[in-house]
């Protein structure tokens, strides 16, 4: 049981990574009361082309569906954002209970998890460029609710037997990651981070209002992937969320009424 309470989590960050404590940290409480609404908010532009989607993995933190990124097929626009950013990949976050899970909070409330849709600003080079600029990254947050199955997520789920262990890899094709986003896309809006190491002070965060569902036994899924390597002690991949952060006087802005 010890094994699986790596010493590397959140709390022991700071020491390889001082931005842990810095001005624009992530995730945030989003408290609804005391966000802006900004008639100046444009309505998301989500396009994304499923011919992109190129593999699944479980990098030992999360797994990921990784994208095809060397052209404009998979983009998000307008929103809060200026200029045109590409879809990288997009990952979860989640509980070991289904009383936990998401990485930002609304008014304290946990949601079970948390969908990533990371995107990178093509002012820059390449996602490894952007990353360090304060303009760099755009990543939509869509939050999990316990309840009915989803069938958008059931081809993930399916593809997990492929990557259990950390490290591993399987090809993934034709999965359209919109068929994951709620009807509604209004949004809150402010300037963060990534809420993993490098904890990089880059991201515009989206994070819609509107949450999906997910069944019990589809969150249950999600937790039989391990953090552990083929042949390491076998550890559940769950709880793998950031608490949030100090908002240190940062605007929260609703693209809604
Ligand atoms: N969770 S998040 O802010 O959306 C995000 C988005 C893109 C990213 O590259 C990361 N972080 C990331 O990839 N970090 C390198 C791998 C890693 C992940 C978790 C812990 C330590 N190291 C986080
Ligand atoms: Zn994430």
């Amino acid at each position: 049981e010890y094994l699986c309470h790596f010493s590397s989590g959140p709390a022991k960050w700071v020491a390889n990574f001082p931005i842990a404590d810095g001005p624009r940290q992530s995730p945030i409480d989003i408290v609804p009361g005391e966000a802006s609404y900004d008639a100046g908010l444009k309505p998301l532009s989500i396009k994304y082309d499923p011919s992109t989607c190129l593999d699944i993995l479980n990098n030992g933190h999360s797994f990921q569906v990784t994208f095809v990124d060397d052209n404009d097929s998979s983009t998000l626009t307008d929103g809060p954002i200026s200029g045109t950013y590409r879809l990288k990949q997009f990952h979860f976050h989640w509980g070991a209970a289904d009383d936990r899970g998401s990485e930002h909070t609304v008014a304290g409330t946990k949601y079970a998890a948390e969908l990533h849709l990371v995107h990178w600003n093509t002012a820059y080079p390449s996602f490894g460029e952007a990353a360090s600029k304060p303009d760099g990254l755009a990543v939509v947050g869509v939050f999990l609710q316990v309840g009915a199955e989803n069938a958008s997520l059931q081809r993930l789920l399916d593809a997990f037997d492929s990557i259990k262990t950390k490290g591993s890899q399987t090809s993934f094709a034709n999965f359209d990651p919109s068929t994951m986003l709620p009807g509604c896309l209004d949004y809150w809006t402010y300037d963060g981070s990534l809420t993993t190491p490098p904890l990089l002070e880059s991201v515009t965060w989206i994070v819609c209002k509107e949450p999906v569902s997910v069944s019990p036994e589809q969150m249950a899924k999600f937790r039989s992937l391990l953090f552990s390597a083929d042949g390491e002690a076998e550890c559940c991949m769950m709880d793998n969320y950031r608490p949030p952060q100090p908002l240190k006087g940062r605007p929260v802005r609703a693209s809604f009424q």
